[in-house]
């Protein structure tokens, strides 16, 4: 059998997309995921995602981490499967889709040079608030923490010691570093499913600019995100206390490269 996939990226965060239209893609085979995520032995991604149809939406959004295990919400992996339906000719400048937490609807323009899909995530209704962490669902689960600065810093140890410990052993959860300070802001991302740094989670930045909003108490409802692989926008609107709504991440989604594999 052969199978066609695209490469994708967003800002960094790197995806396997499969028009799965016709259901063919063997998607139970959890170490067949895994081998095609893999660096090394295979094509190499973050996570892979499935394209598929959907009555009463443009299409279904199904994503699996690296370690082959279909996974929660994507933000950044969301974004790049509105460029692919885009490049299919499946929607034209607006997306409305299913995925794992619910409906997203999501916008597509261009720069300069490259496509930018602002996707509309899931509301929050509820932060976890610690002495020195906040805890909480942007469509997957986000661990944050702020950090004086990200020179030297070591996201990997110190994100694997969080996602370890004995709260998070079991279910895993995302880890977030967050330098800068108001509504501008750095993030790092340790990855549950990956099992390292990624160089960008679209989820993990929202969950940050959220916990920025909390502690800077600043007035901005719009935030600028450096990651490792570039630079994210969230606006949303802050109905007070932990109740988060109309919650937007823009940035570019890229178009890599086509390839097919024979299996
Ligand atoms: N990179 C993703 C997050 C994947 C979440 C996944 N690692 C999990 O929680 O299992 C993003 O852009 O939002």
């Amino acid at each position: 059998m052969e199978i066609c996939f695209s490469k994708y990226q967003g800002t960094g965060n790197d995806f396997i997309l499969i028009d799965n239209r016709d259901n063919s893609f063997p998607s139970e085979n959890i170490s067949f995921v895994e081998k095609m995520c893999d660096r090394r032995f295979g094509i190499g991604c973050d996570g892979l995602m499935l394209l598929e149809n959907e009555e009463g939406f443009d299409f279904k959004m199904r994503y699996f981490n690296s370690d082959g295990r279909e996974g929660s919400m994507c933000g950044n992996g969301g974004r790049c499967i509105v460029a692919f339906a885009y490049h299919l000719g499946i929607i034209k400048d607006k997306a409305h889709f299913i995925a794992v937490d619910g409906e997203h609807f999501a916008n597509v323009s261009h720069d300069d040079k490259q496509l930018i899909v602002k996707l509309q995530m899931q509301n929050v209704l509820e932060v976890e608030t610690g002495d020195d962490y906040y805890f909480l669902n942007t469509g997957s689960p986000h661990y944050t923490n702020f950090i004086k600065s990200h020179t030297n810093f070591d996201t990997v140890t110190n994100g694997r010691a969080i996602r370890y410990n004995d709260r998070f052993k079991t279910e895993g959860t995302n880890v977030n570093f967050i330098s800068g300070a108001g509504n501008q802001i750095q993030v790092s991302t340790y990855e549950r499913g990956v099992e390292d740094e990624t160089y960008s989670c679209g989820t993990g930045v929202v969950a940050s600019c959220i916990s920025a909003k909390l502690q800077f108490k600043t007035d901005d409802n719009h935030f600028y995100v450096k990651t490792k692989g570039g630079n994210l926008e969230v606006v949303f609107n802050h109905k007070g206390d932990q109740n988060f709504e109309d919650i937007w991440l823009k940035g570019p989604a890229t178009f890599v490269f086509d390839g097919k594999l024979d299996i």
